[in-house]
């Protein structure tokens, strides 16, 4: 597939006439068929963005488009799993299956969601009440999947499952993306989730974006280095550095080669994500296509 799947320009979103800012001058795009992580700290502005994308709320400046379209007029061809999974309590699995099923017609893939659902062990006759967190999750998901959307919105989808449930589910999740061309957008707090699993990133801070763009891009534009405290970076960009005795750790954005009195490495995903968290003044690195509005 290829084509944008999200489009930001300009995207602002605030609650109430003097209410809070959840997103401020957001600019990016992403391309369909691509796996991306959305991170940020609390408060960044995720939920916020996901249910902009989602057709549920209207954005207060800017344009999002989905899919090429406003977000309400696409609501068919994309899925959304709110972080709260909201499931009818008193239907059992079966039941929720079978309404995922009368609410999609011509689209629905019951294969699919009972797959998930049958992974899991759920009993088709359980009453969504009395499932655990972790289980109306894997319901929540069986829905999403069993729609066959183009654009799968999932919010901190994983939050609630075992680690060997998070570990079956991101992998059933990810190889049915692979094979749809399917696009995945998914909040997380758990990096480590989001190795090997996302193509792309999107890091939000206070409402705006930080990074965006293909993974493999960010990561190589930034180097690990180790030295001496006294050592100068003065040449390149430092998002974050910490001195240990007389031993200095930084993550830097090079801007020339790096001398010979530095150690260097390439950062994990982990060390990348991280010191951009902490170093919440870096300034914002993209490979998205999108050129930023002049602040
Ligand atoms: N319905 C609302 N009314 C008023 N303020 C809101 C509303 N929804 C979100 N906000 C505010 O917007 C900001 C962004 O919230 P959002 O939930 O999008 O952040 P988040 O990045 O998803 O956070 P978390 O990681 O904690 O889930 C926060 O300051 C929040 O208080």
């Amino acid at each position: 597939m290829t084509g944008t799947a999200i489009e930001a320009a300009a995207l602002g979103k605030r609650f109430g006439r003097r209410g809070k800012t959840a997103l401020d001058g957001c600019d990016f795009r992403l391309p369909a068929g691509t796996v991306c992580a959305v991170v940020g700290p609390n408060g960044a502005g995720k939920s916020t963005l996901l249910s902009l994308a989602a057709g549920l709320q209207r954005p207060t400046d800017g344009t999002l488009t989905v899919l090429g379209e406003a977000p309400a007029t696409v609501r068919e061809r994309l899925a959304y799993v709110a972080q709260d999974k909201p499931l009818h309590p008193q239907l059992t699995v079966a039941d929720t299956l079978r309404f995922g099923r009368e609410l999609n017609p011509g689209r629905w893939d019951a294969k699919a969601a009972e797959r998930i659902v049958a992974e899991g062990d759920l009993d088709p006759g359980a009453k969504v009440r009395t499932l655990s967190g972790g289980q109306r999750t894997r319901v929540a998901l069986a829905l999403a999947l069993g729609k066959r959307p183009e654009l799968l919105l999932l919010d901190e989808p994983m939050a609630d499952l075992d680690p060997l449930a998070r570990h079956q589910l991101m992998a059933a999740l990810m190889a049915d993306a692979a094979e749809r061309g399917t696009t995945v957008v998914m909040s997380s707090h758990v990096v480590a989730e989001l190795d090997g699993a996302c193509d792309h990133l999107l890091l939000l801070g206070a409402g705006r974006v930080r990074l965006s763009g293909p993974l493999d891009e960010l990561l190589a534009a930034h180097r690990l280095v180790r030295g001496r405290a006294d050592a100068s970076l003065d040449q390149h960009t430092v998002i974050e550095s910490r001195t240990t005795g007389r031993q200095l750790t930084a993550l830097v954005r090079p801007e020339g080669p790096l001398g010979e009195e530095w150690q260097v490495t390439a950062p994990t995903l982990e060390e990348f994500v991280l010191a951009h968290l902490r170093a919440s003044e870096a300034p914002t690195l993209r490979f998205d296509g999108v050129r930023e509005a002049a602040a």
